[in-house]
């Protein structure tokens, strides 16, 4: 795992939309899946920055969901279809034909569950995943105890991620739906490249368990020690409990920079 520490969460949307960019450069079609939440948000500007720029030509990319609510009604602004489409997929120039998602709406949900898997695999699998990190250590929806192994599919969220989500709906956690559909563990493991960002003080606990913690399902994003190629982003804020935050900025500082992330 390549931990890289960064001023600010702008740096890092930099760092990570300059990746992707790279990604583009030598495989124009990537299947690049995205995460909702406050935190993605820098790369997706700074990536919408250089696409309008001219500097990197996002034109052939997909674009998959991470995850999903069950049960919002089709078009609800919050759902993240919703969400992806208009904080990505939009300002990207691209259409609804260069995305998918799962169902979150379907009268089967372990069947769109399985047909989402599945057509991850079918579309090539994912080539790079960004992932946000939950204050208790979720990614995607993974709530604490997630079997590392888990596929797509229902999950049920803890009180504290409903809590954490109402800003997103007028900050009355009854109208946050309590269940969710979520790329399993085992899914996301199976991205060519994982890249976790995460800033503020309130993901230092989280981080410091993913990174230097045991894997353990109470902490699903530890997972992510597991992955030949997972890269972790963190601002100073986000990275105040490493134990090993010099080694971290020593290293990443000694790297060539044509190495990229
Ligand atoms: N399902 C999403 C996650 O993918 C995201 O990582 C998390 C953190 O969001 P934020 O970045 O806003 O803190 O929120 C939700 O639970």
């Amino acid at each position: 795992m390549e931990v890289v520490i960064v001023p600010d969460a702008k740096a890092g949307g930099e760092l990570i939309a300059a990746a992707i960019g790279r990604l583009l450069s030598h495989k124009p079609g990537a299947l690049l899946g995205v995460a909702t939440g406050s935190s993605p948000l820098p790369i997706y500007e700074a990536l919408t920055a250089k696409v309008r720029a001219g500097e990197v030509d996002a034109s052939r990319a997909r674009i998959c969901q991470l995850d999903e609510y069950v049960g919002l009604p089709a078009g609800h602004p919050e759902s993240y279809r919703s969400v992806v489409l208009r904080e990505v997929v939009e300002p990207l120039g691209l259409t609804e034909a260069s995305f998918m998602g799962p169902d979150g709406s379907a009268e089967d949900i372990q069947a769109a569950c399985e047909a989402y898997d599945r057509a991850l695999g079918e579309a090539g699998g994912v080539d790079l995943q960004l992932l946000g990190i939950g204050t208790d250590g979720h990614i995607g929806f993974n709530e604490p105890c997630s079997s590392l192994a888990s596929r797509t599919r229902i999950k049920t969220l803890t009180e504290q991620t409903r809590v954490d989500n109402a800003r997103f709906f007028d900050n009355d956690i009854d109208q946050v739906p309590h269940h969710v559909i979520t790329q399993g563990i085992g899914t996301i493991l199976e991205a060519r490249h994982l890249v976790l960002l995460a800033t503020g003080e309130g993901k230092a606990e989280a981080v410091a368990q993913t990174v230097e913690g045991p894997v353990a399902a109470l902490v699903p994003a530890s997972a992510l020690q597991l992955h030949p190629h997972a890269t972790v982003v963190v601002d100073e804020a986000a990275a105040s409990k490493l134990k090993l935050a010099d080694y971290f900025r020593a290293t990443y500082a000694a790297k060539p920079a044509w190495q990229g992330l």
